[in-house]
């Protein structure tokens, strides 16, 4: 059985009194102890189908199922991070951390017990009390991977987490969430990650889904076979980058060439 399974996803907006077709058909699996990511041109769809996965949009039609099971509703399995970190600015550290197990009606004391748990994972000590406006892009980050991770989720969805921080903090988070990832010490089995940066992408991912754009399809879902801690240098790295750089472009300028093209 899939871990999860995204099955016959349709999604349409309405524009200008049109219905606009967002993603068409798009089924793929994630399996146990995966990390995926989901690469394309902008606009293709990627937080929309993220937000379905996480039930938080429903598709127009197609589904999704988590060890065979349905999903009607939010997702209980996912927790998300954002590019913008999403934290209420009058809540402290700890309060934006404990806000979902509080929703979920976890007692004060067990929520405070889990919250500073992954607050000292995420290297957050000392910062318990403070507010996100006292807080670099860096720690803001770490504050909502804890508020994802504290909720115990089997897949952690991440729409572009690392796309609002300087290089050197990013580089720092991917590293730490990759050994978070390997050490199975959480419940925490898979990760799909919505990226730009293909890069990124090859560096972190498993598997590689890309959508197309104009509607969202998938047109290529790529294994990364290389061994972990990645080369960047290397040429193997190089000649992956290439081909699924290649693709994105290729989807793109066809688009533009022939707009009409997948109608
Ligand atoms: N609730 C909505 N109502 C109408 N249109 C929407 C809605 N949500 C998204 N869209 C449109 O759907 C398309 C896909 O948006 P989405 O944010 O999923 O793309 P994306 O691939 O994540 O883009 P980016 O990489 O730029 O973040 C866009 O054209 C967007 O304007």
């Amino acid at each position: 059985m899939d871990f999860l399974s995204v099955k016959s996803v349709y999604q349409t907006f309405p524009l200008k009194n049109k219905e606009v077709v967002i993603l068409e058909d798009v089924s793929f699996d994630i399996q146990e102890n995966e990390f995926v990511s989901l690469v394309g041109p902008s606009g293709c769809g990627k937080s929309t189908l993220l937000r379905i996965i996480a039930g938080l949009l429903k598709p127009t039609s197609g589904s999704v199922f988590f060890r065979g099971q349905e999903i009607k509703g939010i997702n209980p399995f996912t927790s998300m991070v954002f590019q913008t970190f999403g934290l209420l600015p009058w809540l402290d550290v700890t309060e934006n951390i404990t806000l979902g197990l509080e929703a979920r009606g976890v007692p004060l004391k067990e929520r405070l017990k889990k919250a500073f748990k992954y607050i000292d994972m995420v290297g957050l000590e000392g910062f318990e009390e403070a507010y996100p406006r006292e807080l670099s892009g860096g720690m803001k980050q770490r504050v909502g991977i804890a508020r994802a991770l504290v909720m115990e989720p089997e897949l952690l969805l991440m729409d572009e987490p690392f796309s609002a921080l300087d290089a050197l903090t990013a580089e720092n988070l991917r590293s730490e969430i990759i050994d978070l990832w390997e050490s199975r010490k959480l419940s925490l089995k898979s990760i799909l990650l919505v990226t730009h940066n293909i890069e990124e992408a090859v560096y972190l991912s498993d598997r590689i889904i890309i959508l197309s754009t104009h509607p969202g399809k998938i047109i290529a879902d790529e294994r990364i076979d290389l061994p972990r801690p990645r080369d960047r240098e290397s040429k193997e790295f190089y000649k992956i980058y290439d081909k699924i750089y290649s693709m994105i472009l290729g989807s793109s300028l066809s688009k533009e060439v022939n707009p009409g093209k997948g109608k």
